[in-house]
């Protein structure tokens, strides 16, 4: 596949003062930051910190109660080339094949094309021995497999994963990193959220760290990792709990 960079980039991605408010109770309160470049981005933090809601209000399935969120220095909204997979993959009750053919149909792919690339992607995730199962019989790292060759074939400028990894053993763990690092390495901006210390360690760039709704820090993997700058994410670090 060619590389999924564009000439006309959707980044930076841009989070001014964005809160997210439910009930009366402040979820994420006043982050900013700024994503661009080619890196691997890893959100840490303790459950309930606040990492998936940050996210799919950056894929734009929620909208801020407060602030603004821009791509390339635009409001309008959830931009086109940028994809999420999921915890727990949100596939359709159709073959393996369908749910890709259908992802393509979507995005209104040919109708001659949709079979040989939703073929091609199944290759490629290793995934051909069951394209013809109906998805939701697969197993968690089947599943998740197809997720990301949906995503796969969006060709997404920015690719946001929340917690892929943490339902699945170490095989199906090493097949999605694996599938990270090549989408990683055809151009696509990963952010991706993780509990997994070590996961994070293995695939991070830099780090944004959130603690109960708020961007405690945000700097490059080594940093993090070696100079925390703060005392809630050195407890994190050291595996102590965070309260
Ligand atoms: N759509 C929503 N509407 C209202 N509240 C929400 C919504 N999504 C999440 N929350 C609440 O916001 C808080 C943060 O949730 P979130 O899922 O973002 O945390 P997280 O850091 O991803 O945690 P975990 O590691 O456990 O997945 C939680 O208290 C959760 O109940």
């Amino acid at each position: 596949m060619n590389d999924m960079r564009l000439p006309h980039s959707i980044l930076p991605l841009e989070l001014n003062e964005v809160s997210f408010v439910h009930r009366g109770q402040i979820l994420l309160d006043h982050i900013s930051l700024r994503l661009e470049g080619h890196g691997k981005t890893l959100i840490m933090g303790p459950n309930g910190a606040g990492k998936s809601l940050l996210m799919r209000l950056c894929h734009g399935l929620l909208k801020p109660t407060e602030g603004r969120i821009r791509w390339s220095g635009h409001d309008n909204g959830k931009p086109p080339r940028q994809a999420m997979v999921f915890q727990r993959p949100v596939l359709l009750r159709r073959s393996a094949l369908a749910n890709l053919t259908y992802a393509l149909a979507a995005g209104s792919t040919r109708h001659t094309r949709r079979k040989p690339l939703a073929w091609e992607a199944l290759e490629h995730f290793g995934l051909t021995a069951i394209a013809h199962r109906p998805a939701r019989v697969l197993s968690g790292g089947e599943q998740q497999r197809l997720a990301l060759a949906r995503a796969w074939l969006l060709k997404p400028e920015v690719l946001f994963l929340d917690e892929p990894t943490s339902a699945l053993d170490p095989a199906a763990i090493r097949a999605v990193e694996d599938a990270v690092a090549d989408f990683h390495r055809q151009g696509t901006r990963i952010v991706m959220s993780s509990h997994d210390l070590n996961q994070a360690r293995r695939l991070a760039d830099e780090v944004v760290f959130l603690y109960g709704g708020r961007l405690i820090e945000h700097s490059p993997a080594e940093v993090f990792f070696s100079q925390p700058q703060t005392a809630r994410a050195r407890a994190f670090i050291n595996g102590d709990l965070v309260w």
